[in-house]
């Protein structure tokens, strides 16, 4: 299997409006894909027909190499989707409810204990199975949610928004969790309105924007576009006044940018005087200690409003 999610030429609607507009991305096995895009950009509406909550109206949606018109089952059994807006049983305590989904499945006793045990472990809920849902906190709710998303041991994982109303620490918490999920071998479909929020977790990424896909493919690539001038990220050990008037020696170097709250410095070469290598041995050769140098990458923000229009959407 090549793709774990292939979508092509997607359109949705919903009544007149064009909820989805020929949107085309793929996801591969075993990676953390980012789902990008600004409010009502059509990220649900995705998220929705790829779990078959929703039936597609044109284009196709293949997971698992199935399509989904015609094997819904076949693709629920293995997937798992956490919807943006939760709601849980809060009079249940954290194992009932877990055991209750784990019924639903179809487990038997013997087998809803190991498999609770696990998810409570994999989420870090261990100490509180016996807590009642309604007095834990948001994040720990999120847990609980993803817990039982994880009670039929997905393949694909389908999050929309999970990390939403969680303070950093959740949210960095709930990262490192699906960290481990993806060393185990799933495949995690995240979606978010915060590009710099899946940075460094996603390897790859597509970003849709009014229901077109902007991009689709590895988040390095989209970090690393191709500019006209490079750009290299430079610390050294020089007084701060001294820095830009022994970098503006070196041949090549267009601007020097200071870096604000930093002693960082921000370089622009022009390529055809100078490439990173020479660069480098040039900044060697100023004599000063290097205590940071590097490509400086696009930054995130920068790509994501790059790539999607202004205002929002209804
Ligand atoms: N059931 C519906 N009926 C009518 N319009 C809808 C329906 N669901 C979604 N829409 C519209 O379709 C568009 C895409 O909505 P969707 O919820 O998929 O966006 P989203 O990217 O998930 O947004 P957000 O980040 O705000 O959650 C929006 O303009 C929305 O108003």
């Amino acid at each position: 299997m090549e793709h774990v999610i292939d979508i092509k030429n997607v359109s949705h609607l919903f009544k007149q409006h064009r909820a989805l507009d020929g949107i085309t991305f793929q996801v591969a096995p075993q990676s953390l894909h980012g789902f990008v895009g600004p409010n009502g950009a059509g990220k649900t509406t995705t998220l929705k027909l790829i779990c078959t909550l929703l039936k597609p109206q044109m284009g196709q949606i293949n997971v698992f190499d199935y399509d989904v018109r015609s094997n819904v089952k076949a693709i629920r059994r293995r997937i798992g989707y956490m919807p943006d807006h939760f709601s849980m049983y809060r009079q249940m305590t954290v194992f009932e409810y877990l055991d209750f989904f784990g019924a639903a499945y179809g487990f038997s006793l013997k087998e809803r204990n190991r498999i609770v045990g696990d998810v409570l472990a994999l989420t870090d809920m261990d100490g509180r199975k016996d807590d009642f849902i309604q007095g834990l906190s948001r994040g720990m709710q999120q847990r609980v949610s993803l817990a039982r998303v994880l009670v039929n041991d997905p393949d694909l994982l389908l999050l929309d928004e999970p990390a939403s109303g969680l303070d950093p620490r959740a949210r960095i918490e709930l990262m490192e969790i699906l960290r481990e999920l993806r060393r185990m071998g799933k495949t995690i479909f995240i979606s978010s309105h915060i590009l710099s929020e899946l940075a460094e977790l996603c390897d790859s990424v597509t970003i849709i924007d009014r229901g077109k896909t902007k991009y689709s493919g590895p988040m390095e690539a989209l970090l690393d576009e191709k500019t006209e001038t490079p750009t290299f990220r430079i610390r050294v050990d020089l007084p701060a006044d001294e820095v830009e008037a022994a970098l503006s020696k070196i041949n090549g170097v267009v601007s020097i940018q200071p870096m604000e709250g930093r002693s960082d410095v921000r370089v622009k070469l022009d390529p055809t005087l100078t490439d990173s290598n020479q660069f480098l041995g040039d900044v060697i050769n100023l004599g000063c200690n290097i205590i940071n140098f590097g490509r400086d990458q696009r930054h995130l923000n920068e790509a994501f409003m790059d790539l999607t229009e202004r205002g929002v959407r209804n």
